[in-house]
């Protein structure tokens, strides 16, 4: 491995003009000893998709389960994770509330064993929503703002798990976004993916940025240079760079980045 100075980090501060729709400041997250995540201090545009990248074991999914509170009572998160001047890091603050402004979606897509509709209508459901129009008007909204409505109109009542795993993964963004979240977490949604199906989704991504801010991890440079406006980088529990992804894909401020995304690493 080539030594690199971490200390010498690039983070890309945005002017005061750029609205932020979520940030952290000195984000350490701690599992047991492993000092998994140091100081990370990041902020993500609204409106636009931020692709958090770098090799296994790097940090990505540990900070981004943090931005939603999943970590809680498996690690420990200090730091503060700034949403509307709120600090959603202190346990003051509810943790279905924070989900439910900050939405996510796994790796593995997961619909319950239910029906298309009742994937989505059951949260709402849930969050207290009893009428039966307004919970189709969501359902339908919902699916078209993923891109999936046109295949499974007619199908509703039809079993989730008998779609193919792209149409799976898009109902799961479906089932996300319905609970209008202002933020949408994914996990690489696309690794378990063909690349027709990839492609959907990246497609759909960009229409979900009109309307959501997006943070994704990928292990795909090809996928974070295509789909991402914001890139940033991790290294051993650091956040190397963050900055305009053509900027980090073409001009990187720090070797270990050039390095990393030219296949040039370790
Ligand atoms: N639930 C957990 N319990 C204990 N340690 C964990 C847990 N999840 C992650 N870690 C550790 O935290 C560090 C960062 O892992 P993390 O999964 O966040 O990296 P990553 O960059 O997302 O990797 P990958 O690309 O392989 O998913 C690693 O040392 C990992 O072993």
């Amino acid at each position: 491995m080539k030594n690199y100075d971490l200390a010498q980090n690039s983070i890309k501060t945005f002017d005061e003009k750029t609205e932020i729709a979520l940030s952290t400041k000195n984000l350490q997250v701690y599992y047991g000893d492993n000092h998994a995540m140091h100081d990370a201090s990041l902020s993500f545009p609204r409106y636009s998709i931020s692709a958090l990248i770098g090799a296994s074991g790097s940090g990505k999914s540990t900070y981004l389960r943090s931005l939603n509170r999943m970590n809680d009572g498996v690690a420990r998160v200090d730091g503060e994770i700034m949403y509307r001047d709120l600090d959603i890091n202190s346990n003051a603050v509810d943790v279905y509330q924070v989900r439910r402004r900050i939405g996510m979606v796994f790796q593995r897509p997961n619909p319950f064993a239910k029906s298309i509709y009742d994937n989505i209508a059951l949260p709402l459901r849930e969050m207290g929503i009893k009428n039966k129009t307004e919970i189709d008007d969501i359902v339908e909204k919902s699916l078209k703002q993923a891109a999936l409505w046109d295949e499974v109109k007619d199908n509703l009542k039809k079993s989730a798990l008998a779609l193919s795993g792209g149409q799976q993964q898009r109902l799961c963004i479906a089932r996300a976004i319905a609970m209008s979240p202002d933020i949408l977490l994914l996990d690489e949604p696309a690794s378990a993916l063909d690349p027709i199906s990839t492609s959907r989704i990246e497609m759909t991504l960009q229409e979900l940025k009109k309307n959501f801010t997006i943070i994704i991890v990928t292990h795909s440079m090809e996928q974070a240079s295509r789909a991402s406006d914001y890139t940033a980088f991790f290294h051993m529990g650091h956040i190397i760079e963050f900055n305009e992804t053509q900027k980090v894909f073409t001009k990187p401020n720090m070797k270990i980045t050039e390095d990393y995304i030219s296949g040039n690493f370790g």
